[in-house]
């Protein structure tokens, strides 16, 4: 089984990659007297009960199954998870397990964080994408007015990813958690980003031993970076390359209305474009956009849609403050620089960005 390590100022912790070990999860969960298993309605019909079973190993299961899709990190579905925690008398010698993709591991990570004012919590990533939201405690909810805006760092007492799981993902969803693993490999590793490009069916329709090779090295990146700066003060804000626009698209489309994958494709995308144009970087934007369309990824998003009703989301990005917006730019692959934009020179830049699409 292959291990990566997480050792955050918090806590440490194991990342296993392959099937789940009742041993390994016994041992970092400090034996918990009750668990909840948190999922989804899709997931939880695929894996549920047998997931149930092993952990039932350990302690007596108690299973809440949400919504699936983006639309379950609300305050409804975070709500009824802590009622339902108090009536099935879960206390500070409880667990939360959470099977499933980001939306059910930061649902369940915010609960497990703020139930009795934190309980632990383990992750049992179904999805490619999960690869990142699984490690480095970043959990939460949305807000209409904004992505990801009630949350706390609360990090897993160990993550437990059987690659298994992931064929029975659909094509869209796969390209999602791919865009992760580009994004990683953008930030931080040339090579990597090159292995990604050689070879197109890799991207669009990995095996299962690509995919465990992405998977590793993804969450080798992000460990490396979480283990530096756990609460974001500094270098963490690299790993929001490509979000700033890409959260602003989702709340701005309605959540669910568009994969957190695709639509951070296309933040990544102007955030090339913008690295070129403010910074000189020479990043071949027209090729990386070819390769991105190559992948089935959306064509850049910004020319459909109002730069007025979208621009209020970006300012309140988490990294915004002051009335200046702050994106994650790179100086070349896997040199990223944080840049700092007044609202009116981000809106003139959004502009000529759409002008140069629509051409
Ligand atoms: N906390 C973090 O650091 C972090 C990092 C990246 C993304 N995120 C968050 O993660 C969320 C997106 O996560 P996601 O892409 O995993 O979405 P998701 O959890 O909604 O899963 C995508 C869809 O796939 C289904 N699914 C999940 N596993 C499956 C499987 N094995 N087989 C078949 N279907 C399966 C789900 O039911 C869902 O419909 C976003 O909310 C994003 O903000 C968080
Ligand atoms: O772990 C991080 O830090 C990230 O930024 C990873 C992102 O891929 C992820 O989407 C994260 O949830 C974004 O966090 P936010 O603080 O911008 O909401
Ligand atoms: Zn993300």
């Amino acid at each position: 089984m292959e291990q990566v390590a997480v050792k955050t100022t918090s806590s440490s912790y194991n990342v296993y990659i392959g099937p789940v070990s009742l041993g390994a999860v016994k041992e970092c969960a400090e034996n918990p007297k009750k668990i909840l298993l948190i999922s989804d309605k899709t997931v939880y019909s695929l894996y549920g009960e047998q997931v149930k079973t092993l952990l039932g190993e350990i302690a007596p299961v108690e299973c809440l199954v949400v919504e699936s899709g983006e639309e379950a990190k609300s305050f409804e579905e975070y709500y009824r998870i802590l009622t339902f925690a108090l009536e099935k008398e879960l206390d500070r010698s409880s667990m939360i397990a959470a099977l499933g993709g980001g939306v059910v591991g930061d649902l369940a990570g915010f609960a497990a964080a703020t139930f009795m004012r934190g309980i632990p919590f383990i992750q049992i990533p179904t999805t490619l994408l999960a690869h990142d939201s699984a490690v480095g405690g970043k959990t939460g909810i949305n807000h209409p007015l904004g992505k990801n805006m009630i949350g706390a760092f609360h990090q897993p007492a160990g993550v437990f990813y059987d690659p298994q799981y992931l064929q029975t993902l659909s094509g869209g969803e796969i390209r999602s958690g791919m865009a992760e693993v580009i994004k990683h490999a953008m930030i931080a590793d040339p090579l990597f980003l090159e292995w990604l490009q050689s070879d197109s069916k890799a991207v669009m329709a990995p095996d299962g031993q690509q995919l465990a090779y992405m998977i590793k090295k993804g969450i080798e990146i992000k460990a490396q970076i979480v283990s530096q700066d756990e609460k974001e003060k500094g270098i963490r804000a690299y790993l929001n390359f490509g979000h700033t626009l890409g959260h602003a698209i989702e709340a701005y489309m309605g959540y669910g209305r568009i994969t957190h994958g695709d639509a951070v494709a296309s933040g990544m995308l102007f955030a090339a474009w913008l690295s070129e144009k403010v910074l000189g970087a020479d990043l071949n934007y027209t090729r990386l956009k070819e390769w991105f369309h190559s992948c089935s990824f959306p064509q850049p998003l910004v020319p459909e849609m109002k730069t007025e009703e979208f621009l209020p989301f970006m300012l309140k990005d988490k990294k915004a403050g002051a009335g200046k917006i702050i994106m994650v730019l790179l100086e070349r692959i896997g040199a990223p620089v944080l840049y700092s934009f007044s609202r009116e020179e981000l809106q003139a830049l959004l502009d000529r960005y759409r002008k140069e699409e629509l051409n």
